[in-house]
């Protein structure tokens, strides 16, 4: 029965070219969800808002798009009633530290919104702006400080960091136990490992996996491309799909054919930070694509004086692919989801708080 229902999901990746959206909202969720909290269940969809919505008929039709956005805030909201459990108990919160270098815009908007989410959640934040030029016991001495501070209980450093700075040194002061970004490199070597568990499972990637599976999407023995082996991103996401038992394979800026070894693929992540890379031609009929490029653009129409694109060519992308994730309101979001889950779980971890 199981096997029949296996087969039913793999046929439909592979027909969907026309009736796309059906054929893919007929998957099985079977891998576990990353994170534990008290969510409703993601599928069936049919009671389900944050799910991938059909797309309305008519000649537009196509990929079903993924609300990143609003399962964020689904699971913000869990982690809200969660921090208030906590409060109420044991009258302890999560606090998380975000050590920021510099005044890059982006990297100043991404803070923003973190310590915002912080806040909604009853999560304290703590921020260190140190500027630019600083030095590397500069920000090594604020992190000591956090590492000591015990009602802190997750350390951030915003990448990337200037130039001058030793990023794999800094990273490496941040305490084991309050790695939230799950970047020390314990926490990597674990993640990569078999039969070890990291203390902590990188943001981003941790957010594609969810939203997969939030989304009814098989992982299990499907073909997922990631593009980009960044530290960050590309590498943990590929090591994280492999957990699951995908068959993974790397795209990366030296790959030949990257369209031909994309265009295999059940599910494409990509995090390259290279507007419209992935075009339509790249993807297989069906395919699920997740699209973790944030690449800002100048458009002198918008608030900020820059818009937000994708690596993905989303007008043609729709038209083959089964479902999207958009830019923004798709990984982004859930990345931030993560970090407070990753803040929550710490502070949890530390006072035995079940
Ligand atoms: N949505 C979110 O939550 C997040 C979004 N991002 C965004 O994701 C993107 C990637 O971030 P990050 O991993 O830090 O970036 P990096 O620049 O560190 O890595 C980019 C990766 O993409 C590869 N790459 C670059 N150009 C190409 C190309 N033309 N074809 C194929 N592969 C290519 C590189 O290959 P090689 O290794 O061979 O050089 C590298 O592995 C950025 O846009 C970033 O803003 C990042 C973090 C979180
Ligand atoms: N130590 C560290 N950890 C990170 O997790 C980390 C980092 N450094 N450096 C930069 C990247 C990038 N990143 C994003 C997080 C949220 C959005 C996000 O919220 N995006 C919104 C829109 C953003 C907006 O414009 O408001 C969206 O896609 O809908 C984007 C990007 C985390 N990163
Ligand atoms: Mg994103």
């Amino acid at each position: 029965m199981r096997k029949k229902i296996l087969l039913m999901a793999k046929r439909s990746i592979t027909t969907a070219a026309t009736a796309a959206p059906l054929t893919y909202r007929r998957q099985i969720l079977k891998s576990p969800s990353l994170i534990s909290l008290d969510l409703p269940d993601a599928w069936p969809p049919n009671h389900h808002s944050c799910l991938p919505s059909p797309p309305s008929s008519g000649e537009e039709a196509g990929a079903a798009v993924i609300n990143g956005k609003l399962m964020a805030e689904e699971i913000r909201a869990a982690i809200g009633s969660e921090v208030a459990r906590m409060r109420d108990s044991i009258g302890k919160v999560p606090g998380l530290a975000v050590v920021m270098v510099g005044d890059r815009k982006a990297s100043l908007i991404y803070v923003h919104n973190k310590v915002k989410a912080c806040e909604e959640a009853g999560i304290k934040s703590l921020v260190t702006r140190l500027p630019q030029d600083c030095a590397e016991d500069a920000v090594i001495d604020s992190l000591s400080k956090y590492n000591e501070d015990p009602t802190i209980h997750g350390i951030l450093v915003q990448l990337p960091l200037p130039q001058h700075l030793d990023e794999a040194k800094i990273l490496n002061e941040v305490s084991l136990e309050k790695d939230v970004d799950g970047f020390h490199p314990l926490n990597m070597g674990n993640l990569a490992m078999r039969g070890r568990e990291p203390l902590f499972i990188p943001c981003t990637p941790k957010g594609c996996i969810e939203l997969l599976i939030r989304s009814g999407v098989e992982i299990m023995g499907s073909n997922v491309v990631v593009i980009g082996k960044s530290n960050i991103v590309g590498l943990p996401t590929s090591l994280l799909l492999q957990r699951y038992h995908a068959t993974v394979s790397t795209v990366h800026a030296f790959t030949e054919h990257p369209d031909k070894i994309t265009r295999e693929a059940d599910i494409v992540i990509t995090a390259a930070g290279v507007p419209d890379l992935v075009r339509g031609s790249w993807l297989k009929p069906g395919a699920v694509v997740v699209d973790v490029g944030i690449c800002p653009v100048e458009d002198p129409s918008s608030e900020f004086g820059f818009r937000l694109l994708g690596d993905v060519c989303y007008k043609e992308a729709v038209r083959v692919a089964s479902a999207v994730t958009p830019v923004p309101g798709g990984v982004g979001p859930m990345t931030i989801a993560m970090l407070l889950c990753n803040t929550l779980d710490s502070a949890k971890r530390t006072y035995n708080f079940v």
